[in-house]
């Protein structure tokens, strides 16, 4: 069945981005359905990251439009985005160090406090219901990705794939309608990128999902729908079957050396 536009959560249309003389991004289009996984791939330098950068807000492109259900986007700023239900995470933990594993959960809960998103962080103006909410719904994610009993410790004394699912707990913790993951598998084992796998695939039941990832295994594996990136172009678009089959993208692949190809 066609999908029409106005069907999809997220469009991205002719998005251009210039570094200086440089053209990252060129003329791309990308359509983000309500369901389902959609990847984002390409050699290193095709683009994604400054692609994740723009359907993520941090980013103004020089040229195209972003369109979020058929409107407008949500403004730029963090709790702008949250508030319309975007979640991401980082490619880097973007933990804070100093507030335990369960404030951390917490803060990602910004849209969900009437006091507003400083209140989470200074405890001003916030109703005490209101944070007994918060951290019922904290744990509950953190519950969700198995890790509840680290919620009274910080971040940096738990290993780092356990400090990964802490972050997607914080993305997940206000049910957002789109997930935006930027190399969830990075730095994981074997195992890890399984039990990730499965979570994604949960996560997708009920929640858009964009992918940003270099370990072919799990792409291919978890995404409905692809989009390969080369030189800040859509070289290709379709299901992993078609989009494994496509001459263009191992001729893309094999043109770069190192990560990304046979994995
Ligand atoms: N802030 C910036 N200033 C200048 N050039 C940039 C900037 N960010 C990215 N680029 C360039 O834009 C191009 C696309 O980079 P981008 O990081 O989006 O690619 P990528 O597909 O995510 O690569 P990788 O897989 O290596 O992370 C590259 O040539 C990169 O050097």
């Amino acid at each position: 069945m066609t999908t029409t536009a106005t069907e999809h959560l997220l469009t991205a249309e002719g998005i251009t981005v210039r570094f200086g003389g440089l053209t990252a991004l060129d003329g791309v289009g990308l359509r983000v359905r309500p369901d389902g996984v959609t990847g984002l791939i390409g050699p290193n330098g095709a683009g994604k990251t400054t692609l994740f950068n723009v359907l993520s807000g941090i980013l103004r492109p020089s040229a195209g439009t972003l369109t979020w259900k058929g409107g407008p986007p949500p403004g730029r700023r963090p709790h702008h985005l949250a508030r319309a239900g975007i979640a991401r995470t980082f490619q880097g933990l973007h933990l804070f160090p100093l507030m335990t594993v369960l404030d951390n959960v917490v803060a990602g809960a910004d849209r969900l406090a009437r006091g507003g998103p400083l209140s989470l962080v200074t405890g001003l103006g916030r109703h005490h219901r209101d944070e007994r909410e918060l951290r019922a719904r904290a744990l509950a994610a953190l519950e969700r990705f198995g890790v509840a009993d680290t919620a009274h410790r910080l971040p940096g004394t738990l290993p780092y794939g356990v400090q990964k699912q802490v972050a997607l707990a914080r993305a997940c913790v206000c049910d957002p309608e789109l997930l935006l993951l930027d190399e969830p598998a990075g730095g994981l084992s074997g195992g890890q990128v399984d039990e990730l796998a499965a979570q994604i695939r949960s996560l997708a039941r009920d929640t858009a999902v964009v992918l940003v990832e270099h370990h072919m295994d799990l792409v291919m594996r978890v995404c409905d729908h692809i989009v390969v990136l080369d030189f800040g172009r859509v070289i290709s678009a379709g299901t992993p079957d078609e989009v494994r089959a496509d001459p263009a993208v191992t001729r893309a692949y094999l043109g770069t050396a190192g990560e990304g190809d046979a994995r």
